[in-house]
């Protein structure tokens, strides 16, 4: 079943003085099936960030639709757009976005509380998630306390514990020395592997080779796509370095 579609997707920003244009995204299409593990990754400037932006309902496109779960994001009313978000999508960012005040164990039940959620429900979804994500005996501590990596996975279980449609993650290995990051990304993995859909921006070849599937932005357009098949996670990775260096000299595919 497709979860996410894209269809013809536009985004042209004018600048405020002088009405120049910039054209973010010609013409993006793709679509995502419920399960699926989709990296993006482009050069930088290519429109990942405009993309993420339009399918996190946090911007607007200037043409095209974006459907999750059959419901065309363009057509929810603005004051509606924040419920949406927290009710369907899960987020995890480069730097974390935690808040400092908050426990680790507040942080990760504020999407439930902002959804009025009884404490016996929001405990009882955080054990499980807790468990899976080996950060039980850290949940009184607060941000400063911990590590990157452990932020991070902090960061995951926000975002799983509303059981959302979809994650999108921006860059999520970007702050993560490099063991930090391969525990991120096998946790991804297996997350992936239990059900959950996740589209993750990267700049990071080693992060998008655990994907099922690669998807490349070129001036607002995508201009390939890499499936698994029967790859290795290595053999993706030379796949993915070989599109890149195509990318990066003007190549054609
Ligand atoms: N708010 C904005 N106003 C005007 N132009 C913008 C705005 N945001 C992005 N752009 C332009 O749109 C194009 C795509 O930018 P975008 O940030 O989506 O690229 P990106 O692939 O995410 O880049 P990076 O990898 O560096 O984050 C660029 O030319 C950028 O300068």
């Amino acid at each position: 079943m497709i979860i996410l579609e894209v269809s013809c997707l536009k985004k042209v920003y004018t600048t405020r003085l002088g009405g120049n244009q910039v054209q973010a995204l010609a013409d993006v299409s793709f679509s995502v099936e419920e399960g699926e593990y989709v990296a993006i990754m482009g050069e930088s400037g290519s429109g990942k960030s405009t993309l993420l932006n339009i399918l996190a309902a946090l911007d607007r496109p200037t043409g095209g639709r974006v459907k999750l779960d059959g419901k065309d994001i363009g057509l929810i009313r603005d004051k509606e757009i924040t419920k949406f978000r927290r009710e369907n999508l899960g987020f995890v960012f480069q730097d974390f976005n935690l808040l400092d005040t908050f426990s680790l164990r507040d942080n990760i039940f504020l999407p439930l509380v902002l959804s009025r959620k009884s404490v016996k429900e929001m405990n009882s979804r955080l054990l499980p998630i807790a468990h899976k994500l080996g950060i039980r005996d850290l949940l009184d501590k607060y941000p400063y306390e911990v590590s990157g990596g452990q932020k991070q996975r902090v960061a995951v279980a926000r975002a799983l514990i509303t059981d959302p449609k979809l994650i999108l993650a921006d860059e999520p290995t970007g702050a993560l020395d490099s063991r930090s990051a391969d525990d991120l990304l096998r946790l991804f993995g297996e997350v992936n592997e239990e059900g959950q859909t996740i589209l993750m921006v990267t700049h990071s070849a080693r992060a998008a080779s655990r994907a099922g599937r690669v998807l490349f932005i070129k001036d607002g357009r995508v201009f390939h796509q890499i499936y698994r098949g029967d790859s290795t996670d290595e053999q993706m990775y030379q796949k993915i370095s070989n599109t890149l260096t195509l990318l990066a000299t003007g190549g054609e595919m």
